[in-house]
């Protein structure tokens, strides 16, 4: 573990932790993968959980987004344990997946408003909550596209906007630029920025690629299922001793640079 452990213990008016992740440990079977991991984060921050292929980013999601069941640690969103009080804790949150999760042959429009029916959101609230975040993630006036027709990028897009029409307080996304071009790259991760800025939202942002990540976030680097540090990017530069974010996390993960992706494939 890196000398930099950042365990956020509340702002100016003790505001409770938007996440706090403590000692969560998950198994497949025999394969651990994730041992005894903890950090906090504040609410309007933007973190990044950096890893490896492999390094329980996913894992972790499904923890906190309730899809596994966490039987060793605590998780608590807005002071909301995930277990006793999921409900509650789900409320706060909005999650955007790896995998791609849209009904293709839907509508962009019909994609949203069958996610805000399910949250009770219906009627003229939908309408412009649904006209609002469209602007929001720059897909205003593509409503009636269907799903299909959209490139990476612009699904991405549609799975902010509804990830946000429940106005969760905290984001998720998991590698959520995989496979997409530098510029739709820079233009997503540009607008979840914009909300951390303007909306106050939290944002824990799963990536393996460094160049996303910027001096002034905060950063959680896991490494074979072990947080191997946690703190200010900056911090964690000069903890490691070395001069950028791209060889402090090449000295966490013990491989010079290989493995750490700039560019997506
Ligand atoms: N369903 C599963 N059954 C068995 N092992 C699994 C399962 N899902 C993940 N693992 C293992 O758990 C470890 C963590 O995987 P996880 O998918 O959480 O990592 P990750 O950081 O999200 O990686 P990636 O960037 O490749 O998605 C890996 O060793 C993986 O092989």
């Amino acid at each position: 573990m890196i000398g930099v452990q950042h365990v956020w213990t509340g702002g100016p008016g003790n505001e409770v932790a938007a996440l706090d992740v403590a000692g969560v440990s998950h198994s497949y079977g025999s394969k651990r993968a994730l041992n005894n991991v903890s950090f906090s984060i504040a609410p309007a921050t933007f973190t990044v959980l950096l890893g490896l292929n492999g390094a329980g980013k996913t894992t972790l999601f499904s923890l906190i987004s309730h899809l596994y069941d966490t039987r060793h640690g605590s998780i608590r969103i807005f002071g909301h344990d995930i277990r006793r009080a999921s409900g509650e804790a789900l409320r706060c949150v909005g999650i955007v997946f790896q995998a791609r999760t849209l009904d293709l042959d839907l509508s962009v429009y019909q994609n949203l408003s069958y996610h805000a029916s399910l949250h009770g959101i219906g009627g003229r609230e939908a309408r412009q909550r649904i006209a609002t975040l469209l602007e929001t993630v720059d897909m205003r006036g593509r409503e009636h596209d269907k799903a299909r027709s959209l490139s990476g990028g612009q699904m991405r897009r549609i799975e902010i906007a509804r990830a946000l029409l429940h106005r969760p307080s905290l984001l998720l996304l998991d590698e959520a630029t995989v496979g997409l071009d530098i510029q739709s790259r820079a233009g997503i991760l540009a607008t979840i920025r914009r909300l951390v800025d303007t909306e106050g939202i939290g944002v824990l942002w799963a990536t393996h690629l460094i160049d996303e990540v910027e001096d002034g976030d905060h950063a959680v680097v896991l490494r074979q299922g072990n947080l191997v540090a946690s703190g200010t990017v900056s911090d964690l530069i000069q903890a490691s001793g070395t001069g950028s974010i791209r060889d402090a996390f090449s000295k966490l993960n013990r491989s010079g640079t290989a493995g750490i992706a700039e560019i997506s494939p």
